[in-house]
């Protein structure tokens, strides 16, 4: 039974991507031509028909960007505001981007005491889930990290050092042995990976790092040379290949750096801007092949 850190790093070799595609689906950026604007007047009496619309972008995004990438990740809070047709669209979505032949990276940062952490992993990674992987938080330290890990052919990615301004909150305030809550959440999870280690010298247990640190990305490579990192930031949020450049080892590996707005509403911007809003998934593919060349140009392969 092949990890699923190896079956991550082999899928990212093999199309030569270390992109991953998030799925996001913002209502206010999505194409009229998809997205009646009129059902967002009243998104409550209109669950069924927005979800539907989500299915039918996220359908076009995936077929789009299928070549260009290993790995999409939607980002679950966008299918729970839709209640039941929500999840409906977004387990749909799951199963068309499997059917592509791509992983799939449920982003919901779960967590609990471990009773309810082996819940969340039995909803989310259970056999048939077609997630193979979900991030999580670490804040409740072992036990409620070990449920996500019992599959061998799931991941769980643990919130490391996030991208957003005020990440540095909690995480950079300074212990009483001098080091950052980030720094003993990263030799935490350095320790707690090891058991989880595939082929690859990488873990199960992977972290999520921001392109928006890049100092501490690159110190966190060297703290823990075992952890894969999920790396958010690039692109709306100001992160680009320089900033992440560090987080991959010699052979290209270690990483994957995520990017959602940029991709999944490329044709809201000026440089695609001759793509129109119908062709917004031929947008995403050119937006998702020119990340994939960008990381890869800084990387000394
Ligand atoms: O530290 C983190 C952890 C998760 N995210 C998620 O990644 C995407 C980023 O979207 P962009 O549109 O490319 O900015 C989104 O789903 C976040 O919830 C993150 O940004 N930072």
């Amino acid at each position: 039974m092949k990890y699923f850190i190896d079956n991550l790093i082999e899928k990212i070799e093999v199309k030569n991507s270390r992109i991953c595609v998030g799925l996001d689906p913002h209502l206010n950026l999505m194409p009229t031509s998809i997205l009646d604007p009129e059902l967002l007047k009243n998104i409550e009496a209109n669950h069924r028909e927005i979800a539907a619309a989500i299915l039918e972008f996220n359908q076009e995004i995936i077929t789009a960007v299928a070549d260009h990438t290993a790995v999409v990740k939607p980002q679950m809070a966008f299918y729970e505001k839709l209640g039941t047709a929500g999840m409906e669209a977004l387990w749909e979505t799951i199963y068309y981007a499997r059917e592509k032949g791509l992983l799939i990276l449920l982003d919901g940062k779960r967590n609990d005491i471990g009773s309810t952490a082996k819940a969340y992993a039995e909803a989310y990674l259970n056999i048939d889930s077609g997630a193979d992987s979900l991030t999580i938080n670490p804040y409740l330290g072992r036990d409620g990290i070990t449920p996500f890990l019992e599959d061998k052919t799931k991941g769980a990615f643990a919130l490391l050092k996030t991208s957003n301004p005020s990440s540095g909150d909690i995480q950079d305030l300074k212990l009483a042995n001098g080091k950052k809550v980030y720094e003993e959440v990263a030799l935490f999870l350095g320790r707690t990976a090891e058991k989880y280690k595939g082929q690859s010298g990488y873990s199960n247990l992977a972290a999520v790092v921001g392109a928006t640190y890049p100092r501490e990305l690159a110190q966190l490579r060297t703290l823990t040379p075992s952890l894969f990192f999920l790396i958010p930031g690039y692109g709306a949020q100001g992160g680009g290949a320089e900033d992440v450049k560090a987080a991959f080892d010699k052979e290209g590996r270690g990483a994957v750096i995520n990017s959602s707005r940029g991709i999944n509403f490329a044709y809201r911007k000026d440089e695609y801007k001759e793509f129109g809003a119908k062709n917004f998934a031929d947008a995403a593919a050119l937006a998702a092949k020119k990340m994939k060349e960008d990381i890869n140009s800084v990387l000394d392969l």
